[in-house]
């Protein structure tokens, strides 16, 4: 069975304010997406639509060809990662596995036995004195032992420490491979973990800015580093996201794609034409509105 996700039209209020507007994305099953926005972009409203845990005000969401919202049929295909408020929680380890195995159909005990051990959790202790990293780390190890064909990490991550944060885009990347589904990562750590997306999502005060694949994002984006005057007639008439001064040496950022004949053109000005990170682009394309 394919998993696609068919979001259209969809708006999400809440009372007067909207924090999804017209919506429409086609996430077809099996690759891993990067969902990112600024504070308040949206994500996480959008990945409640998914998870089933709200439903849209206006529009419509299909997963795999049926809505989401109270069909318990979907809802046993997604699984949303998120954080958890652990402040009450008296299980350890082992009840939090033994409840997920109860209540998801492709829960993988084994794996999520390994990946505790991976995430050094402790064992006898109650999950509410964990720290906030190792909450996280059991919430990530639930999350892929799940193997749900939607599997959702909304900032799963939070408090984990630069080395967990790395074993847990690695564990990503290795289960993928091995059980390709569908896994969408929201995040704020775009520098760290754009090297996991195969497309990107970015979201930008509830609406869709663009939804492609990372590399051609990517490639539309690029440096042009100079002498002033030579960086403005090279990069009049292109679409300039930012701009750099020091002395006479000026850096443009430009987005729209370079092509051979620019890029000979910018040598023969003895310009350098270097490429820009999917962070560098997102943080300057939700700076200003793109022009279309
Ligand atoms: N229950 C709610 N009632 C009213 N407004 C809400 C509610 N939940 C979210 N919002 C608003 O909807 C907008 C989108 O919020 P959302 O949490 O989806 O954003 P986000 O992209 O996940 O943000 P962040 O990156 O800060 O987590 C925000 O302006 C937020 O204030």
């Amino acid at each position: 069975m394919s998993y696609d996700i068919d979001i259209r039209q969809v708006t999400v209020k809440y009372g007067a304010f909207e924090a999804l507007t017209d919506i429409s994305l086609h996430l077809a099953c099996g690759k891993i997406y990067g969902l990112i926005g600024r504070n308040g972009a949206g994500k996480t409203t959008l990945l409640s639509l998914l998870a089933s845990f709200m439903e849209q005000t206006e529009g419509s969401i299909e997963i795999g060809g049926k809505q989401p919202f109270e069909n318990a049929e979907v809802m046993s295909q997604v699984c949303l990662v998120y954080e958890t408020d652990y402040s009450e929680e008296t299980e350890k380890v082992k009840g939090m596995l033994d409840a997920a195995e109860r209540y998801r159909e492709n829960f993988d005990r084994k794996y999520a036995e390994e990946l505790v051990e991976e995430f050094k959790l402790p064992l006898d202790k109650k999950v509410r004195e964990f720290s906030k990293g190792m909450q996280s780390a059991l919430n990530v190890t639930i999350g892929l032992a799940s193997r749900s064909p939607i599997t959702i990490f909304d900032e799963a991550y939070l408090g984990m420490d630069a080395p967990t944060r790395e074993k847990f885009y690695q564990t990503v990347l290795e289960d993928h491979a091995a059980h390709p589904r569908t896994i969408i990562l929201s995040t704020h750590l775009v520098s760290e973990m754009e090297y996991l997306f195969e497309e990107v999502v970015i979201l930008d005060q509830g609406k869709v800015l663009l939804h492609e694949p990372i590399d051609e994002l990517v490639e539309r984006g690029a440096s042009v580093t100079g002498v002033a005057s030579d960086v403005d007639e090279f990069v009049s008439g292109m679409k300039q996201l930012n701009t750099k001064q020091l002395g006479g040496t000026k850096s443009v950022m430009v987005y729209g794609g370079i092509t051979e004949a620019q890029r000979k053109a910018a040598a023969h000005l003895g310009l350098e034409v270097g490429p820009v990170s999917l962070q560098e682009l997102f943080i300057h394309l939700t700076e200003e509105e793109m022009e279309e």
